[in-house]
């Protein structure tokens, strides 16, 4: 007794420091209205687009039975393989707010027209087709949606916190969207989940509507990498083929590709296995797959929290490598003891590594990849995962009819699970590399960096150089040249004009500005009045990033002039 008791004190702090940083975590999500918008728009058109894919399923066993549903899937899955790269060219080329409004506006369009269809006998080809237009037209949405996040995101543990919260808005999607598709089919009618479907989209196109970006401008905005690159004209096949070249070129990207692509392979061998499973372990048939659904959702769900607790920690490579493995290695549970216990264990502990896998590896490349690649890198990234998908669903009856159940499982964990722990080091060194360089909180606090992108705030940080000042020594000279920005990590310092005393600053105020951006030698002298440590920031740094963003710059003008009127 006194053993549990002393467990219970032990265990209870840490579950309650995770429930708060999970409610922190969502609390940042959905109090930035921005991002607010862009979960609940996920939410409402996931939700119908799963009822959605259960109404067309239903119907299409209706008309063509099972070939026509399995003929279907597979081509739908293969034109989305080659439409999602293709279509995300349009997220790097066109404002992203657009790009999303369009694809929900067409796909509403689209299922009012398959409604149109079914209540006018029209053949079944017909309705088939404008339900795989609206499939490839979604293909522009992810990638879009996934580019944006981080201009919707101030700091890097919101970005990781907003993935969070899609993926677990997608599980709860997978978990209610055919459950609701399925009732409504029952209860109303196909026409219904279709025109519910439309509405969805509707709302999501409103709600993208309102989103307005915090930070800097995006692709295809006016002045934005996309305008660039619309004016050197490169051709099609260049930019098409510029996210799979950017990943080609980057080792951490093609690490992160490395880790997806297995997971994924995995992923589309349940398929195949989880059938297997409910066969042969379970005894309970083909639809004992539903079960097994269930409790990978379950684990799923539980995932989807803990990478949002986890957001604050930014260990975002490391927790990608961890759901790798907890993909493969859990499967060996079952070649040793197969069993419904080591069944279940097994699709918990997938699912616990599912949100894990796709919300570090969103934050990853987000962080990684430049914005005017960033929607073509998304869209590389999930053609190809769609192929690895179809690679694993479709090796894996071959390997279980030529090596037996257990050792078809016993080489897929190995094969995905011992690449993702070799990779562990590297992972850890991404984590280093990704965290957020040493006075990227100081300038972040200043009026005049705070519009910029998280990225580029640390991309300044990194640029920083720290000076030491003893107290009495000046720091600039009137009259001097003016060749760096200059922040006050401690001490306090004293400005004067012409020997005139004008204000003390410190901790967290900044000087040097006026010289650099009206292009004059220093308007006043600087000088330590006690001990004082400053971060540095060279004339072409500064200038290129204050005047890379309209509100900097005005927030840059504003000061300039208030300490100017005062001098
Ligand atoms: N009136 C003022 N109030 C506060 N700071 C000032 C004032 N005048 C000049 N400075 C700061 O002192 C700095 C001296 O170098 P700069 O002219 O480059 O930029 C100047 C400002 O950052």
């Amino acid at each position: 007794m006194a053993v549990d008791a002393g467990e219970d004190a032990a265990a209870s702090p840490v579950l309650r420091s995770a429930l708060h940083d999970t409610w922190s975590s969502l609390r940042s999500v959905f109090g930035n209205p921005s991002l607010r918008r862009i979960e609940l728009a996920l939410a409402g058109s996931m939700i119908g687009d799963w009822a959605y894919a259960t109404a067309v399923v239903v119907w299409a066993y209706g008309v063509g039975g099972a070939r026509l549903v399995g003929i279907w899937g597979a081509v739908r899955l293969l034109l989305m393989a080659f439409a999602s790269p293709l279509g995300s060219m349009l997220a790097d080329r066109l404002p992203r707010k657009r790009v999303l409004i369009t694809s929900d506006v067409l796909r509403a369009l689209l299922a009012v027209l398959a409604t149109l269809g079914l209540l006018t006998d029209a053949p079944a080809a017909l309705v088939l087709v404008l339900a795989t237009l609206l499939s490839l037209v979604g293909c522009v949405f992810r990638p879009a949606q996934m580019a944006w996040m981080p201009s919707l995101t101030r700091r890097p543990e919101e970005l990781t916190a907003a993935n969070g919260a899609s993926s677990t808005i997608e599980s709860l999607a997978f978990f209610l969207g055919p459950a609701l598709g399925a009732l409504l089919v029952s209860t109303t009618s196909v026409e219904v989940v279709f025109l519910l479907n439309a509405a969805t989209f509707l709302l999501s196109a409103v709600l993208v509507g309102g989103i307005r970006p915090i930070a800097g401008p995006t692709p295809g905005d006016a002045g934005g990498a996309g305008a660039d690159a619309d004016a050197e004209q490169p051709r099609m096949l260049a930019q098409l083929a510029g996210g799979f070249t950017h990943i080609g070129h980057d080792r951490d990207l093609l690490m992160v590709a490395i880790l997806v692509c297995t997971q994924t392979i995995v992923a589309g061998a349940t398929i195949v296995f989880g059938v297997v499973f409910a066969v042969e372990i379970l005894k309970l048939g083909p639809q004992g797959v539903g079960v097994i659904d269930s409790v990978f959702g379950v684990g799923a769900i539980v995932g989807g929290f803990s990478a949002l607790a986890r957001s604050t920690r930014n260990r975002v490579a490391g927790d990608l490598a961890v759901g790798t493995v907890l993909w493969s290695l859990p499967l060996l549970l079952v070649v040793a003891y197969p069993s419904p216990v080591t069944v279940f264990a097994s699709a918990i502990l997938l699912g616990f590594g599912n949100p894990l896998v796709d919300v570090n590896f969103a934050t990853i490349v987000q962080r990684l990849t430049p914005d005017a690649v960033l929607g073509r890198v998304f869209g590389a990234y999930e053609g190809v995962l769609i192929g690895t998908m179809a690679l694993g669903s479709a090796v894996m009856p071959f390997l279980i009819s030529g090596l037996g159940l257990r050792w078809a499982l016993a080489i897929l964990a190995v094969v995905v699970g011992v690449p993702a722990l070799a990779f562990l080091p590297r992972c850890r060194r991404l984590d280093a590399s990704l965290r957020a360089p040493d006075g990227t909180a100081l300038l972040r606090g200043l009026t005049i960096f705070s519009p910029l992108a998280p990225a580029k705030i640390e991309a300044l940080a990194r640029a920083l150089t720290t000076e030491t000042a003893p107290a009495g020594a000046a720091v600039v000279r009137e009259g001097e040249v003016s060749d760096r920005f200059l922040v006050i990590s401690s001490g306090r310092v004293e400005v004067t004009v012409a020997g005139e005393h004008i204000r003390f600053e410190g901790a967290g105020e900044f000087f040097g500005e006026i010289g650099l951006l009206r292009d004059v030698p220093r308007t006043a002298t600087v000088t330590a009045v006690e001990d004082t440590v400053l971060y540095s920031l060279a004339r072409e740094d500064f200038l290129d990033a204050v005047r890379g963003v309209d509100e900097s710059l005005a927030a840059a003008d504003d000061v300039v002039m208030r300490r100017l009127a005062r001098a």
